[in-house]
């Protein structure tokens, strides 16, 4: 009943009377308050009731075999007739007789003769009431029904504490049932701390709530969480006993830690993590910020809380003019992640100004409600300088700061491609150093240094912005020339930075000056692609630096062709180094009284694929730019030797004299090359002569000196080679041990036509007799130049005239008609 109402069935009345009349006429008066069902007597009323259960019986007492007392206590027998109203009709007035048939269960009258209007309304009392007693049974099922499942222990104590009732009928609280729980005290039933919490807790005075929380252990030895509530039972003001109830909340404490761990775990990680966090809620009102965005912002939470994002986390985007929307707003409006725009900036409280990066997102609760979002941000400002220094370091040359090869390679790319289609021209300026080597080798790497950093800003300055200035190599530049209209503008540009390089610097002090060499090359006239340019500055430049330095070059075809065949030289000169191809030719000199043969020198010789011969003046310049002299003068050493060792032992006592170039003679090892080849060829020291020029004397003195003292200590001869066209200077003369000068051929060749030729042979010669060193002349073609430089007091002689430079084996027949 507590419940369901279950609709209410058609009341069932069974009237008993031996009387067919009184049948029929009570019928008649109760035909609409029921289903009537009738019987005749006591027994037959059994029956019925056995059958169809009515809800109340109209009975006569008085009939024949069972009366209706009688027949009223077999029915009170029979089951669940408990709630059968039996309402008797009688003629009797006795109160023994009522007496007697309410002891048999009866449960009102209806005297004869029978009013049936009262009859109607005493019936209809009996249904109700009957009805009453059914819904209260209903309800106290339900609710015993309910106290029975409640997830709560529930008890109710008297005022000594004595249990009256509770509802645990299995004993799952405390291990007793419900029965066995009565009559225990309250300390039988709960541990002593909570009885104590009990007592404290009723005898706080005017406590409102009868509330609080423990712990204790089941049956089951669990500890679980309870909420015990306690109230007193009153009645009329009097304190008739206690209500106890306890509430398992272990599940619920189990989460509230949870939830706490959680919390707290969230609030330590947002307050410590490196990047800053905002929440808001649905509005944009701020409800978190952590320690982190504090800082970016300049709030506190404590002001921050409740204002609006755009308001503490006010951003701005580089370059653009309008505050965007803030991204967590966005995360609001379009329910989705929303990363924050490239370059975003945030405005602290005083307008400090960071570049930050991240993102926002909604939060939602668990049925996907949004609730607010958070924005996850930080600061980027160091990374992103860092990455524009990095970025500058990876395009700049660190000495200068001006772009290197890798920025210049873009803009070289963008400006041929603009020239291309604007029908304009780029022009590539190398511009190389003159003499750097030998500026950063005397003066140190710090001037050298320096020398490059203030040049580099002298033509920086000079140039307009259009044009870009990149460092390629240590002393090194190109200038990148774009949109040029005429070959006037690089001309003037190029005669410019020549002209700008002749103020001397001024670098710690000293002056320095110095000049560069520049190498120009145009696209797309003299080169299609970046790479053909620049090699075509590089072959301009080397143009320019041949022509004698100082000076810019433009490149041309046969400028290409020369650095071909150069190339072409290179290669084959390795080749016959490395094969030891390197001819010797031997050119005889002879004592000019006598004509007598004295000596020969050995002279280097290369021969292309087709057998022709080229010139020493090419691949010896070449041998020694390229680091290949040295290999190249110990294989003519060791040639020449072994070949006039043999002479020696067959033909003739002549000596040999091999040239020695500055780079070989710069070599530490020179003295001990030179002292190895002798042993191994066997020739003697004193048959050797070194032919050195002056300016391989010159590059070091100290080291000269003592690369000569060793020679002439080893009976070497040396001679000073083309003497007159160098220093020709007496000091160092004076200080090295030489023994002979040889006079150039260039002041024999013209020294009868030309007087100033003949005075420096003259002077030649005196200048030698004075320090007691022989003279030899070289290139002497004619018997009148032989006559000359005799009369002059030149003892030997070099030249045409004598014989032309020939190998070993076409010198037999020579030395039948010269031996000495
Ligand atoms: N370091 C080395 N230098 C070498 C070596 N072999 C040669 N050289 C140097 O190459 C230059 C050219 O040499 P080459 O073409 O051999 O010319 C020599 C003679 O052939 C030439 N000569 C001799 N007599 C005459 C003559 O009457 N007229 C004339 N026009 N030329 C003549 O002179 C060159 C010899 O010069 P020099 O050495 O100064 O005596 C030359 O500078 C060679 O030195 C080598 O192995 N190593």
């Amino acid at each position: 009943m507590l419940f369901n109402q279950t609709p209410k069935a058609a009341n069932k009345i069974l009237l008993v009377d031996d009387e067919e009349t009184n049948l029929l006429l009570l019928r008649e008066a109760l035909n609409d308050l029921g289903e009537i069902k009738t019987a005749k007597s006591g027994s037959e009323a059994i029956e019925i009731v056995q059958e169809a259960a009515p809800d109340i019986i109209v009975m006569d007492i008085d009939m024949p075999g069972m009366n209706g007392i009688q027949a009223c206590k077999h029915i009170k027998q029979l089951p669940n007739t408990e709630y059968t109203a039996i309402v008797f009709v009688t003629s009797y007035d006795e109160s023994e007789v009522e007496a007697s048939a309410l002891l048999a269960g009866g449960a009102d009258f209806i005297h004869k003769p029978i009013d049936f209007g009262t009859c109607r309304l005493r019936v209809n009392n009996q249904l109700k009431l009957q009805e009453y007693a059914k819904s209260i049974t209903s309800t106290r099922d339900d609710l015993d029904s309910l106290i029975k499942h409640l997830p709560v222990f529930i008890s109710y104590w008297s005022t000594d504490w004595k249990n009256q009732f509770s509802n645990d009928h299995h004993g799952k609280w405390f291990g007793f049932s419900t029965e066995e729980i009565i009559g225990r005290s309250l300390e039988a039933l709960f541990p002593p701390h909570i009885v104590s919490q009990i007592h404290q807790t009723l005898n706080e005075p005017e406590s409102p709530l009868y509330t609080f929380e423990s712990t204790y252990k089941t049956p089951a030895n669990e500890t679980v969480h309870v909420s015990i509530s306690l109230s007193k039972s009153m009645q009329k003001e009097e304190h008739i006993g206690y209500l106890i109830t306890l509430a398992d909340i272990t599940t619920l404490k189990k989460a509230e830690a949870q939830l706490y761990d959680e919390k707290e775990r969230l609030r330590v990680t947002l307050n410590s993590i490196g990047d800053a966090v905002i929440a808001v809620d649905t509005e944009g009102l701020i409800t978190f910020i952590n320690p982190i965005a504090e800082r970016l912002t300049g709030w506190h939470t404590k002001d921050a809380i409740g204002h609006p994002i755009e308001e503490v986390m006010k951003i701005a985007i580089e370059g653009v003019g309008d505050a965007p929307t803030n991204p967590i707003r966005l995360a609001l409006q379009e329910e989705r992640i929303v990363g924050m725009a490239l370059n975003s900036k945030l405005q602290n409280r005083i307008g400090e100004e960071f570049h930050v990066e991240d993102s926002a997102a909604p939060i939602r609760d668990k049925n996907g409600v949004i609730t607010g979002a958070i924005i996850v941000f930080h600061d980027v400002s160091e990374a992103i300088a860092m990455s524009i220094k990095m970025s500058h370091l990876a395009n700049h040359d660190q000495l200068t700061d001006l772009p290197n090869r890798i920025l210049l390679h873009d803009r070289l790319t963008y400006a041929c491609k603009l020239a291309h289609y604007s029908n304009k021209q780029v022009a590539t300026f190398l511009i190389d150093i003159d003499h750097f080597k030998y500026i950063n080798d005397t003066l140190g790497h710090a001037i050298g240094d320096e020398l490059i950093r203030q040049l580099a800003y002298r033509i920086q300055t000079m140039i307009p912005e259009s044009c870009t200035l990149a460092r390629i190599g240590g002393d090194e530049f190109l200038l990148l020339m774009p949109n040029i209209s005429n070959v006037e503008e690089v001309d003037e540009m190029a005669h410019n930075i020549t002209q700008a390089m002749h103020h001397p610097f001024e670098i710690v002090g000293q002056r320095l000056n110095v000049s560069a060499s520049l190498g120009i090359s145009i696209y797309p006239d003299d080169a299609a692609t970046q790479d053909d340019l620049m090699r075509h500055s590089d072959v301009a430049m080397y143009r320019a630096k041949h022509e004698g330095r100082n000076r810019y070059c433009f490149f041309s075809d046969e400028l290409e062709k020369q650095v071909l065949q150069r190339h072409s030289l290179q290669i084959k000169l390795r080749e016959a180094i490395n094969n030891n191809e390197i001819q010797v030719f031997y050119q005889p000199k002879v004592e000019l009284s006598s004509g007598k043969l004295i000596g020969f020198e050995a002279l280097a010789r290369l021969q292309d694929e087709d057998g022709n011969f080229i010139s020493p003046c090419e691949f010896i310049p070449l041998a020694e730019e390229t680091g290949q002299i040295t290999a190249l003068g110990l294989q003519v050493l060791e040639k020449a030797c072994a070949q006039a060792a043999l002479w020696h032992q067959t033909s003739c006592d002549a000596s040999i004299s091999v040239n020695v170039s500055v780079g070989q003679f710069g070599e530490n090892d020179f003295v001990e090359t030179v002292l190895s080849t002798l042993e191994k060829t066997g020739l003697p020291p004193e048959q050797l002569e070194l032919e050195v020029t002056e300016s391989a004397l010159m590059s070091d003195n100290d080291k000269s000196y003592s690369i000569l003292s060793e020679l002439c200590k080893r009976g070497i001869k040396v001679s000073i080679d083309d003497f007159g066209t160098g220093y020709s200077s007496l000091s160092y003369l004076k200080k090295f041990r030489v023994d002979i000068l040889k006079i150039d051929q260039s002041f024999v060749k013209d020294m009868l036509l030309d007087a100033s030729d003949l005075d420096i042979v003259k002077t030649i010669i005196s200048l030698a007799n004075s320090m007691k060193l022989h003279t030899i002349a070289e290139g002497i073609e004619t018997p009148e130049q032989r006559d000359a430089l005799l009369s002059l007091g030149c003892q030997i002689g070099q030249g045409y005239y004598f014989s032309r430079p020939m190998p070993a084996d076409q010198l037999e027949d020579y030395f039948q008609s010269h031996q000495p």
